[in-house]
């Protein structure tokens, strides 16, 4: 029987909560800053956190009356070559995205290494990064601090912290911990242990109501229609736990649509802006009415027709908006012809007042908008919004709850009176930085949650981590009578699917028909030759026999610093790589394109930045093939996918592949090949589940072992 927890003091929970989303914070801040302070314009740039030669193309008006600047590259510095066929100039590859906080500002000298963040954003303006095109990056600034459209020469932006998401979820903290006991629902004393959940029958197929429920889609298979059963009928939280291709987002499509025809009122979120369009766009073949809040840079161009600020300036009222934002246009442009200081002045105080006015008439529109809609969906932070303040909904459904912090959950959930989450928590949590930046010394597994590692003492702790998602503290706290599990899958070959069924699911998953013996071989579209590699789904290439050794980017650190070159901290942290395993990688996506596998259908993942570094040049060899870290892979699927272990060492040391979650994400993504290549000798030792792991590729994969010699001509 699983322990169950304690139940929990909502304002010391809260209050714990504060102070580890300082600590996250600072640990981020902390982060920027040693970047910012340590690397040159251009080598922040390199490192994909900055674009440097700018200047200011354009300034108008964007969502909220804010100042938006449009800036695009200096003709005076951008080569021939970046310029596009229109003739205008390109921007340079660089990392930064829509949504991530920025810092615009005048460019330093390229020789003015040491930086301080703060003495930077004294120059400057912080903002939101609006849009992102190959000829510009739009910039909304943050409120007052449109002095900075006065910049005229050179600018470059910079990413910093990203402490807008955590601000919200402070002030959902502070709410609280400020709660007294009688403001206290009964939904939140279920979410925290004071009261049960209200008992509901076991068999809910039997039940009068639920027996009769008139499914959109029919299709949908027995565990789908019985999590949704479940999730109609609890009262306050119901847990659907989906595990790799399990079609979580399917069920909930159909458990919005049936709680719709019950006529509920429901908000949607997900911990990003694709966790959500996902749903929007699942959503909107069935012709509901939806409301998707969220600026409109940030959304899927498909989503964009249900977005708020399109609606706001397509219904009647927002033509009253529109007068105004066309004023404050024409106000902008003015800034620049102005002759002195004291114009621009006048023309700031003008803008104030009319921004003052434009938000006033934007949040009377908005407020009627969100009123009338019976589906909301918004980003777990984006609920956070004046557009949601004070409006209450019947169900909050949080799609990927394992993937957010608690506290970013919350920021919805203080609206909701019941709540259903789906998830998997046994895949990987939200990315927690404090956990690693008080020490910058390799540590066992940063996430073993689990039996095997130094690092599974923290279980006790574990109340008290940001790393306890909501979803693992809610089943801890109530047991699993609160979840229900979707148990048929339609991604991987029965092979693929063997181990982490019989290791993480209970055993429980069963392939569904159509995938449980696609081979590459069968691929619909194309001709693939039949050989050992197409009809083959499961591969173990193993290096053990110390021919294949890792490397840690420490090592290079050192090797610069006897070239007397100022040692740096490498931009992968302390991440390892492994060459010759690297050449293993390319002889086997060569040998799976030469037997006709396009590169777009397969991927190459491993938990390494500095093996993903490596690998690269994969990339020009065979345009369309995928390249990233498990991490960042999390939620996709391939035809065929080739995981690279890298480590191999005498000492058995594993680092972070000892998170079995972490695992789970890289061996669950590929729909018909899965190709391990690691060292198996240095690998069983890392825990217990990877000795199973090691053990079950001897017995039931195609093993190989390597022959070295062949290699000579990929290391090259
Ligand atoms: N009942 C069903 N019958 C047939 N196919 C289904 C069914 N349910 C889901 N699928 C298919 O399974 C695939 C995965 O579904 P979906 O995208 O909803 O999965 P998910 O669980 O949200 O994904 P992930 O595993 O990435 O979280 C989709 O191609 C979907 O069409």
């Amino acid at each position: 029987m699983t322990p169950r927890l304690e139940p929990v003091d909502v304002a010391a929970f809260a209050q714990t909560q504060l102070a580890l989303l300082a600590a996250e914070l600072e640990a981020e801040i902390a982060e920027t800053s040693t970047l910012i302070g340590s690397h040159s314009p251009a080598g922040l740039q390199r490192a994909g956190v900055a674009v440097t030669n700018l200047v200011v193309n354009a300034q108008r008006t964007g969502f909220g009356g804010k100042t938006v600047l449009e800036l695009g590259p200096d003709a005076a510095t951008s080569t021939s070559t970046s310029a596009s066929a229109s003739g205008s100039a390109d921007l340079p590859e660089h990392g930064i995205r829509t949504g991530d906080i920025v810092l615009v500002a005048e460019q330093p000298a390229g020789s003015a290494k040491k930086r301080e963040v703060r003495e930077l954003e004294k120059k400057g303006a912080r903002g939101v990064v609006t849009r992102v095109t190959m000829a510009y990056i739009g910039v909304a600034l943050d409120e007052e601090r449109e002095d900075v459209a006065a910049l005229t020469g050179r600018v470059w932006i910079v990413k910093l912290a990203d402490d807008v998401t955590y601000r919200r979820m402070n002030i959902t903290m502070e709410k609280l911990q400020k709660m007294t006991e009688a403001q206290q629902s009964v939904f939140i004393r279920v979410l925290f242990g004071q009261s049960t959940p209200s008992p509901i029958p076991q068999d809910l197929s039997q039940d009068p109501e639920l027996a009769q429920i008139e499914w959109v889609d029919p299709t949908l298979n027995d565990s789908q229609k019985d999590a949704i059963r479940f999730a109609l009928a609890s009262k306050e939280i119901a847990l659907i736990h989906g595990p790799p291709g399990t079609g979580k987002t399917h069920t909930l499509i159909e458990l919005i649509l049936q709680m719709l025809k019950r006529g509920l009122r429901i908000l949607v979120c997900g911990p990003s802006n694709i966790s959500v369009d996902n749903i929007v766009e699942r959503l909107a073949p069935h012709k509901v009415p939806i409301l998707r809040l969220g600026h409109p840079a940030r959304l899927l161009p498909s989503v964009l027709s249900h977005s708020l600020d399109v609606l706001t300036q397509t219904s009647e009222a927002g033509a009253i908006v529109k007068d105004v934002r066309a004023e404050m246009d024409a106000k902008q442009a003015s800034i620049r012809k102005a002759r002195n200081g004291r114009e621009r002045r006048v023309i700031y105080g003008d803008l104030k007042e009319l921004r003052k006015e434009y938000r006033e008439r934007e949040r009377r529109c908005v407020r009627n908008l969100v009123a009338q809609s019976k589906v909301v969906l918004a980003t777990l932070h984006g609920a956070g919004g004046f557009q949601l303040r004070n409006e209450e909904f019947d169900v909050v459904i949080i799609d990927e709850a394992s993937q957010a912090l608690e506290a970013q959950c919350w920021v919805p959930l203080l609206a909701a009176k019941k709540a259903v989450c789906a998830g998997d928590h046994l895949q990987l949590p939200p990315t927690i930085k404090s956990l690693n930046s008080k020490s910058s010394k390799p540590k066992p597994p940063p996430r073993e949650g689990g039996e095997e590692e130094g690092g599974g003492k923290k279980a006790a702790t574990s109340s008290a981590t940001l790393e306890t998602t909501l979803f693992d503290r809610l089943l801890a706290l109530h047991g699993p009578s609160i979840k229900r599990m979707l148990t048929t899958q339609y991604r991987m070959h029965e092979k693929i699917m063997r181990f982490p069924s019989d290791e993480l699911y209970e055993s429980k998953l069963v392939a569904a028909e159509a995938v449980k013996a696609r081979l590459l071989k069968d691929l619909p579209n194309y001709e693939v030759e039949a050989n050992d590699d197409t009809t083959e789904p499961l591969v173990f290439i193993d290096t053990q026999g110390g021919d294949f050794p890792e490397k840690s980017e420490e090592e290079d650190t050192t090797a610069a610093a006897s070239s007397n070159k100022k040692p740096k901290r490498g931009l992968h942290g302390e991440s390892k790589s492994n060459e010759m395993e690297a050449a293993l990688v390319r002889q086997h996506v060569r040998k799976l394109v030469q037997s006709g596998v396009r590169p777009e259908d397969i991927a190459v993942v491993t938990p390494y930045n500095a093996q993903v570094a490596i690998l690269a040049p994969l990339k020009e060899t065979f345009p369309g093939i995928e390249l990233g870290s498990v991490d960042g892979f999390q939620g996709r699927e391939k035809e065929a996918v080739i995981v690279s272990l890298v480590r191999s060492n005498a000492e058995g040391e594993v680092g972070f592949l000892g998170e079995k979650r972490r695992l789970n994400v890289a061996m669950t993504r590929p729909k018909r090949s899965l190709t391990v290549i690691g060292d198996s000798e240095t690998v069983k030792r890392g825990s217990n589940f990877l000795t199973r792991w090691m053990e079950f590729l001897e017995d039931n994969a195609d093993l190989r072992y390597p022959d070295v010699s062949s290699l000579t001509q990929d290391t090259a």
